[in-house]
C-alpha cells in the first residue's frame, strides 16, 4: 500500500472555513513536523521560558507551600517548586518537574500494574474479559515467557464501535493535513475474537479512580466507586494546600473523589472538550503527566477562542480551577522521544522498573482527579 501523500493546507484555503479557532489550532499542532513558526509560540515552563516571562505571557507565582514538603510521594528534588500562572488562561497553574525521577516510576508503575485491575474500570472491560487483577500480571508472564493467555471478547462476533471503547472521539475524516489515526489507533483488531495481553496493552486506553465515569452519558455511576488510591489522594491533597493561596479553595474541603489515567501511544490524541460532568466547578482539577511530552491547548469556554499551546513534560503538574476549569482543551500531540533520560532503568534503582520504562518510552500517561461534589 502507498503511503498517503500529506497535504498542507495554505492559510489562506477555503477548507478552514467553518472551522472553529480550536479546531484549526488543534489541525495545525498534530502535523508530525511543526513548523518553525508555532512551535515559537509553545509555552514551556518546564524548559526555557524567559521570553514568556519577558512578555508577560508566563508569570510566576508563590505557592503557599512547597508540594514536596506536604507529601513525600513527589520524591525528593534538589530545587524549590517553582509555579506559573499563563497571562491568557486564568486559573491555569502549571508547577514544572514537581515530581522526581523515581517518584514518576512509582506512579506509573501503580498506573498500569495496580490501578488497571478491579474494581476500576478500563476501556478494554466493554468489550474484553480481563482478569481480576488486571491485565498488567498476565502481560509480564507472556513477557516472561511462562504463558500467553488470551483475552476473549465479550460479545461473540459484536464488533465494537470506536466511540464505545474510546474516548467518545471518532476518526476526522476530514483532516487533510496528515491522516492521523485517532483512538484507537488499530480498529481491525477489534474484528479479532480473542487478543494477547501484549496485543492488549497498547490498546489501554484510560483507567478510572473512586466514581466510575460512564463514558456515553458522561456522568458519573455514583453507584460504582473504587477506592481512591491513597498514593494519588495524598499528591492531590498536597497540590491543592499548596496553590490554596492562588485558588481561594481551602485544602480542608478537597475530595479526591474521581479520576481517570490516559493512556496514550504516540499516535492518540484527545480532542477539544470541557470537563463538566463535576457539580463542583469551585475546586481545582489535578493533573499529572508523565513519560512524552504532549501538546496541550487551553482556551475558554469557547471554541471560537484561539487556545493557548503549552509543552507538559514528564513530572509537570497542572491545575485547573477559575476560569480554566471549564475551559476548552486538548491534546493534539504526543512528541515521540521526549522521554526524560533519568527515566531510563540505569537511573531508576527498581528492578521491576524495566517493562514499564519499556512501555512508557512510547507514550504519555495521565493522571488528573477531580472533586464531584
Ligand atoms: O492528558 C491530559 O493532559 C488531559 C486529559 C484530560 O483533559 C481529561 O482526561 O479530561
Ligand atoms: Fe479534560
Amino acid at each position: 500500500m502507498g503511503k498517503k501523500k500529506r497535504i498542507i493546507l495554505p492559510p489562506d484555503s477555503p477548507a478552514w472555513a467553518n472551522q472553529t479557532a480550536f479546531r484549526i489550532a488543534e489541525r495545525s499542532w498534530k502535523r508530525r513536523t511543526i513548523p518553525a513558526q508555532l512551535r515559537e509560540t509553545l509555552l514551556d515552563p518546564g524548559g526555557d521560558c524567559t521570553a514568556a516571562l519577558d512578555s508577560g505571557q508566563l508569570r510566576r507565582v508563590d505557592l503557599a507551600e512547597d508540594p514536596r514538603k506536604l507529601c513525600r510521594g513527589f520524591g525528593a528534588n534538589g530545587e524549590a517548586a517553582t509555579a506559573y500562572a499563563v497571562r491568557d488562561i486564568p486559573g491555569l497553574v502549571v508547577i514544572p518537574g514537581l515530581f522526581s525521577g523515581p517518584a514518576q516510576a512509582g506512579v506509573v508503575r501503580a498506573c498500569l500494574a495496580e490501578y488497571t485491575a478491579h474494581p476500576n474500570v478500563t476501556n478494554l472491560d466493554t468489550h474484553w474479559r480481563l482478569p481480576a487483577s488486571g491485565l498488567w500480571g498476565l502481560y509480564e508472564r507472556e513477557r516472561n515467557g511462562l504463558d500467553v493467555d488470551v483475552l476473549e471478547m465479550r460479545h461473540d462476533g459484536k464488533v465494537p464501535s470506536v466511540k464505545e471503547e474510546g474516548y467518545g472521539d471518532v476518526p476526522d475524516q476530514n483532516a487533510t493535513d496528515e491522516k492521523v489515526r485517532i483512538d484507537p489507533p488499530t480498529t481491525a483488531t477489534h474484528y479479532l475474537k480473542a487478543m494477547t495481553a501484549s496485543q492488549a496493552l497498547p490498546r489501554l486506553r484510560w483507567t478510572s479512580l473512586g466514581f466510575q465515569y460512564n463514558w456515553s452519558n458522561k456522568t458519573y455511576h455514583l453507584d460504582r466507586h473504587a477506592p481512591m488510591p491513597v498514593l494519588i489522594d495524598e499528591l492531590c491533597g498536597a497540590v491543592v494546600a499548596a496553590i490554596a493561596n492562588l485558588t481561594a479553595y481551602p485544602a480542608e474541603k478537597w475530595k479526591s473523589e474521581a479520576g481517570i489515567v490516559n493512556f496514550y501511544q504516540l499516535r492518540d490524541l484527545l480532542m477539544a472538550h470541557q470537563d463538566r460532568s463535576e457539580e463542583n466547578s469551585e475546586a481545582p482539577l489535578v493533573s499529572f503527566s508523565f513519560g512524552n511530552s504532549c501538546i496541550f491547548l487551553i482556551g475558554t469556554d469557547s471554541r471560537d477562542d484561539i487556545p493557548t499551546p503549552i509543552l507538559l513534560r514528564s513530572g509537570d503538574v497542572l491545575v485547573m480551577h477559575g476560569a480554566s476549569r471549564r475551559a476548552f482543551h486538548s491534546v493534539p500531540r504526543i512528541l515521540e522521544n521526549t522521554i526524560p533520560e533519568y527515566l531510563a532503568p540505569e537511573h531508576i534503582d527498581d528492578k521491576e522498573w524495566p517493562p514499564f520504562y519499556e512501555y512508557l518510552k512510547d507514550a504519555r500517561v495521565n493522571v488528573n482527579v477531580r472533586q464531584v461534589f
